[in-house]
């Protein structure tokens, strides 16, 4: 073979290997698909490979002899894949198939990388089984592939702030990300468990309905609405959300969006398996089309209090997301793509919110998370202290009846802050700030109270004034002027008679004088 290779001219030798492997194959039952790393873009390997890859790595630790182990992409998980020239087999409806992970090395002249090196699995099963294979099996590897790829994988959480240092043939994404590791779950939310219990049970039947989703021709998609006042756990429910289902969080800061094609684009970017979170939706934008047209009305006199932020004018006018741009990537066309999302708005005040944004279709379930119940706070106890019961639950119960407080507050009561604090101390310290809490809630009723009352009695007395009729008002302006001249008249009058009688006096006193002389 070797005096072959050397005496035989090149063009002769192409046509011997042409020919040899037609006849091989015209006598050989087998047929072989390549599944090569080598992709169209730069630097990425083929998602074909990658994803048989991840359908081997199942599979090959359970028969192959020889395992390659390696950190997998985006995961802290050990992964482990055939090794080179290493064979293994799988099943498929009764019919056997062969995996071969083979290394080719490439020694053109003209490649640029002398010897370099491609990766491939090539996949042999007998001609027979082509239907089955091509058409069924194959579409199995695929899907399995990617279901445990989305399963190792660790999840991600992404914001919309680009990372601009990335060289130009890197593939630069709208988003950038980091590891998500948030360890909050539903079990440890300090919440009525029942409440808890029908969110839990929402999102598992949404996870599983891709199938019910297309029998009724909808998106695959949900929107969720929650609202309450701030420290309630709105926050800590969609990292709880994302650790249930594996979803990866894609936090979606709108007031850096610059218009309605870059939402857009933002959009197409996120991926399956995915929630979308707009936090404190009512302060992220002038959304509402009233708000907009009444700060445009009355700017002078309504924004008094706001300081105008240096800037804000050109990031006005560069920021032009509007309602409707939001509108459509939520329930329109393009909410669409992806599939299997979850997007979930935040907010301190609901009422502030356009009801087209929240209705049903858009955010599909409206969450309230509010203040601290007693049954949220045996969560909490048990979450923080271990504590399932307790001669202070009594006062705690009938406390948490009486006034209103965040499960913040809660939890940052009943979490011990050195050695020495045990359930007792941390149990009082939570009874101290409750009834602190009555009574700030008293004082400020009072006050309350008191304004209400001034300003009935303010009220009063100008529906007093204005009750008054006109007439009434000269009448009395008459007799009081007649009262006065009256008055006047009178002191004229007894300071004539003063002056008269002085007058007298003196008169009489000059005749007794010219009398004595
Ligand atoms: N229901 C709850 N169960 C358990 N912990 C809670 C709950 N509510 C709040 N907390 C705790 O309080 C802190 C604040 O909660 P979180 O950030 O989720 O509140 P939020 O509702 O998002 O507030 P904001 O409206 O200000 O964003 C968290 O550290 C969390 O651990
Ligand atoms: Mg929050």
């Amino acid at each position: 073979w070797p005096i072959f290779e050397r005496s035989c001219p090149d063009g002769l030798r192409r046509y011997f290997y042409k020919y040899i492997s037609i006849i091989t194959g015209y006598f050989n039952p087998y047929i072989d698909i390549s599944f090569s790393d080598v992709s169209e873009v730069w630097f990425k390997s083929s998602d074909a490979y990658l994803t048989v890859e991840t359908y081997l790595s199942n599979k090959a630790p359970k028969s192959a002899k020889r395992l390659k182990a390696e950190l997998g992409k985006d995961s802290s998980k050990v992964v482990l894949s055939l090794d080179v020239n290493q064979r293994v087999m799988d099943e498929f409806r009764g019919v056997k198939i062969w995996w071969t992970s083979n290394k080719d090395v490439n020694t053109s002249r003209f490649s640029g990388y002398p010897n370099e090196t491609t990766m491939s699995y090539m996949l042999t099963f007998h001609k027979r089984y082509r239907d089955l294979i091509v058409e069924s099996y194959l579409e199995h590897v695929m899907k399995e592939g990617k279901e445990i790829g989305v399963r190792n994988r660790q999840r991600k959480l992404y914001t919309n702030c680009p990372n601009d240092k990335l060289p130009w043939y890197m593939n630069r994404s709208l988003w950038s990300s980091i590891f998500f590791e948030h360890p909050a779950n539903f079990e440890r939310i300090g919440l009525d468990p029942k409440r808890k219990q029908e969110i839990v049970d929402d999102l598992l039947t949404f996870s599983n309905s891709k199938n019910y989703y297309e029998k009724i021709g909808k998106p695959w998609k949900r929107g969720y609405l929650l609202y309450g006042p701030p420290g309630t756990g709105k926050s800590t429910m969609i990292a709880a959300i994302a650790n249930l289902l594996n979803y990866d969080v894609y936090d979606l800061e709108l007031t850096a969006v610059k218009d309605n094609t870059e939402l857009r684009k933002l959009m197409i970017e996120t991926t399956a398996k995915s929630i979308i979170v707009i936090e404190d939706v009512d302060c992220s934008l002038d959304l509402t089309g009233q708000r907009k047209k009444k700060t445009k009305k009355s700017s002078d006199d309504d924004d008094e209090n706001e300081i105008p932020m240096k800037g804000a004018k050109e990031e006005e006018k560069s920021n032009k997301v509007t309602l409707s741009g939001l509108l459509n990537v939520i329930d329109g066309l393009w909410s669409a793509c992806g599939g299997e999302r979850l997007i979930i708005f935040t907010t301190n005040y609901m009422e502030k919110l356009d009801p087209a944004l929240i209705r049903k279709g858009r955010m599909d379930k409206h969450i309230e998370l509010s203040y601290c119940s007693f049954e949220a706070f045996k969560v909490l106890a048990k979450n923080y202290l271990d504590l399932e019961n307790h001669p202070l639950f009594d006062t705690i119960q009938r406390l948490i009846g009486e006034t209103k407080i965040i499960p913040a507050d809660v939890a940052e009561n009943l979490m011990p802050k050195s050695s020495s604090d045990d359930a007792d101390k941390c149990l009082s310290k939570l009874i101290q700030a409750l009834e602190q809490a009555k009574e700030e809630a008293a004082k400020k009723k009072d006050e309350e109270e008191k304004l209400k009352e001034e300003e009935a009695t303010k009220k009063k007395n100008a529906g007093e004034l204005k009750g008054l009729n006109v007439k009434e008002v000269a009448q009395k302006k008459e007799n009081d002027e007649v009262k006065v001249k009256e008055e006047d008249q009178a002191a004229k009058w007894k300071d004539e008679d003063v002056k008269e009688e002085e007058e007298d006096q003196a008169a009489k006193g000059k005749d007794e004088d010219v009398k004595v002389e």
